[in-house]
C-alpha cells in the first residue's frame, strides 16, 4: 500500500475522471462509507455537520443525507459559494428538506457528534479567522469528533484533534506523519480504479498483509545453528562509566525475535548476561572468533563503538550499526569495503550525521532518511513517529509503535531484533521493516495491557507474541479497512 502526498491523491482523481469515471460517485462513495463510520462508533447520536466548500464539504453533505434516510438526527452548517459535485452534493441534501445553516453560526452541544468535513487534501495553507476559531472551538468542545480524510487544517497549525478519521481511497502523508491528530483511521475504498493506486514511485506503508511473506518460517529440521546467529559488540567501560545494559538488550532482542544463539562481546568485567549468550570478554573493542551470520554493533560503546565497528567490517558479515558505531568515518568504511549495513539512529543521531538539528531532520523524515540512505549507501532506519525505513530509491513508512516505547533502551532491542532477521537471511531493507514493524507491534500489545512505564527488556519478551500476532493474520490493524 503506498502512501500518497495530497497533490498525488488529486492527480489519481483526476485521473479517473479523464479515464471516465464520473469524480460524484467518488464523492457519494466517500460520504456514504464515512456515514457507514459515524453509525459504528456513534450509532443514533445525533449528528453536527460541519461543511467547507470544496469537495471535502461535499463528502459532509453526502454523508449528512445518509444519516438522515438512516433515522439520524443532522443539523449541517456549510460555506456558501459550492461548485460541481459538492454543488449537487448540497441539492440533493436540500431535496430531502434539510435547511443547511451558515458556518458562522455553528454550535452545538452536550451529546451531539462533531463532524468535521471543513478541508481535506485541498487546503493550502494554514487556516486563519473564521476557520482557525472554528478549529479551536471544535477541538475545546469535548464531544467526539469524526473527521473526513483528513483532520481539518493539516498538515498545518492549528488542525482538528478527530477522535475518528475516515481516509478516502488512499492513505495520505498527514495520516502517519500527524497521526495523533487522527484518533482511530479506518480506509474507506470509494471506487477508485485500483491501478491508479499503485504508484511505485511513492513511499509504502509497511502493512501485515507486505510483512507477513517476509516472516522466517522453521523448518521441523531447524537447529540452532540453521536459524541465524547474531554477534554482539557492545558496552564500554572507563571514566567511571559502565553501559553493561545495552549489549544485553540487544542480545535479548536478537533471541526473542528468533536467533538461534547469539554471542555477546562484551567489556572484561561486566556481568555475564543473559545466560543464554555465548560470551567473549575483550579488554578492548576487537572482534573474537565467533560463527555468526550478522553483527550489531555499537549498543553503549561509548567511545569504543567507532572502533568495534571498524573492527567488525573484517567479518563481512551484514551488520546493524547504532548509537555509538554511527560515525562518518565507519560509514565511509562499509561503503568502501561493499558491507551491507542497517543503520539506526534517532533524529539527533541522524542529524550530527547530515549536519543538521534534530528538529529539522523530524519535520521531515520521509526526506531525512532517504538522504542519509543516499549518502551512506545503506538501508536507514530513522527512528522516531513515525520511524522510517529507506534504502535506494525505496521509502516504507511505520504504522506500529507508540509514545510508550519512548524509555530507555527499547533502540538497543530493536538493533538485535533487526540483526537476528539479517542473520536469518533476510535482505537489510526487508529485515529493517520487518524488525521495526514487529518492535512497534509488541510496544503496542503492551501498552494496550499496562500503558506507559514500560521496560525495554518487557518490549524485547512481548515480540515472540508480536511475531505470533501477524503469523496469525491478527496484528491489530491500527487502520480499519471499509
Ligand atoms: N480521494 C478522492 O478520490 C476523493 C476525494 N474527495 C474529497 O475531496 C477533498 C478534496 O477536495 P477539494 O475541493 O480539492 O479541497 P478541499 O475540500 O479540501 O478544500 C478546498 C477549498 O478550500 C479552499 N482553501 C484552500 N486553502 C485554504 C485556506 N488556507 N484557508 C481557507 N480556504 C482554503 C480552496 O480555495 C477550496 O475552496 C478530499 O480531501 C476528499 O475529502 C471527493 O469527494 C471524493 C473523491
Ligand atoms: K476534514
Amino acid at each position: 500500500m503506498r502512501l500518497f502526498t495530497p497533490e498525488a491523491m488529486r492527480e489519481a482523481d483526476r485521473k479517473a475522471a479523464e479515464m471516465g469515471y464520473p469524480s460524484l460517485l467518488l464523492m457519494e462513495w466517500a460520504g456514504m462509507k464515512a456515514a457507514r463510520v459515524y453509525r459504528e462508533l456513534f450509532g443514533h447520536r445525533p449528528a453536527v455537520v460541519l461543511a467547507g466548500k470544496g469537495n471535502n464539504g461535499g463528502d459532509g453533505l453526502v454523508l449528512a443525507r445518509h444519516l438522515l434516510l438512516e433515522g439520524v438526527a443532522v443539523r449541517v452548517y456549510a460555506a456558501e459559494g459550492q461548485e460541481g459535485d459538492a454543488l449537487l452534493a448540497r441539492g440533493a441534501l436540500e431535496a430531502h428538506g434539510l435547511d443547511l445553516r451558515p458556518l458562522e453560526e455553528a454550535a452545538w452541544g452536550p451529546g451531539e457528534v462533531l463532524v468535521d468535513a471543513l478541508f481535506g487534501t485541498g487546503l493550502r495553507g494554514p487556516l486563519e479567522g473564521l476557520y482557525a476559531g472554528l478549529v479551536d472551538r471544535v477541538n475545546a468542545s469535548g464531544l467526539p469528533v469524526l473527521s473526513l480524510d483528513l483532520p481539518s487544517g493539516l498538515p498545518f497549525s492549528p488542525h482538528v484533534r478527530a477522535t475518528a478519521t475516515v481516509a478516502f481511497a488512499a492513505l495520505k502523508t498527514p495520516h502517519l506523519l500527524v497521526r495523533e491528530a487522527c484518533g482511530r483511521l479506518f480506509l474507506a475504498e470509494i471506487g477508485l480504479p485500483r491501478h491508479l493506486l499503485e504508484r511505485e514511485d511513492l513511499p509504502e506503508v509497511a502493512t501485515p498483509e507486505a510483512l507477513l511473506p517476509l516472516l522466517p518460517r522453521r523448518p521441523l529440521t531447524a537447529h540452532k545453528g540453521s536459524v541465524g546467529r547474531v554477534g554482539v559488540l557492545g558496552g564500554f567501560r572507563g571514566e567511571g562509566l559502565r553501559y553493561a545494559g545495552a549489549p544485553v538488550l540487544a542480545a535479548l532482542g536478537a533471541y526473542r525475535m528468533g536467533a538461534g544463539l547469539v554471542h555477546l562481546a562484551v567489556p572484561e568485567g561486566t556481568p555475564l548476561e543473559p545466560l543464554e549468550a555465548v560470551f567473549h570478554p575483550v579488554p578492548g573493542p576487537t572482534l573474537p572468533a565467533m560463527r555468526v551470520e550478522a553483527l550489531a554493533v555499537g549498543m553503549g560503546g561509548g567511545p569504543w563503538g567507532r572502533e568495534w565497528a571498524l573492527k567488525a567490517l573484517e567479518a563481512q558479515l551484514p551488520t546493524v550499526l547504532d548509537a555509538d558505531a554511527l560515525h562518518p568515518e565507519v560509514l565511509e568504511a562499509y561503503r568502501r569495503a561493499g558491507v551491507r549495513a542497517v543503520l539506526t539512529p534517532h533524529a539527533g543521531e541522524a542529524g550530527r550525521l547530515l549536519g543538521k538539528s534534530p528538529e529539522e531532520i523530524a519535520q521531515d523524515p520521509l526526506a531525512s532518511a532517504r538522504a542519509l540512505a543516499e549518502a551512506t549507501g545503506q538501508a536507514v532506519v530513522l527512528k522516531g513517529n513515525p520511524t522510517v525505513v529507506a534504502e535506494g530509491g525505496r521509502l516504507s513508512v511505520n504504522p506500529t509503535g507508540n509514545p510508550a516505547l519512548a524509555t530507555g533502551g527499547t533502540g538497543d532491542v530493536l538493533a538485535g531484533a533487526i540483526a537476528a532477521l539479517l542473520a536469518a537471511g533476510l535482505a537489510p531493507f526487508e529485515a529493517a521493516r520487518l524488525g521495526v514493524y514487529l518492535h512497534g507491534l509488541a510496544g503496542d500489545l503492551l501498552a494496550e495491557e499496562k500503558g506507559v512505564g514500560l521496560l525495554a527488556r518487557e518490549v524485547a519478551e512481548a515480540l515472540p507474541r508480536a511475531r505470533e500476532a501477524l503469523a496469525r493474520n491478527q496484528a491489530p490493524l491500527s487502520l480499519t479497512r471499509m
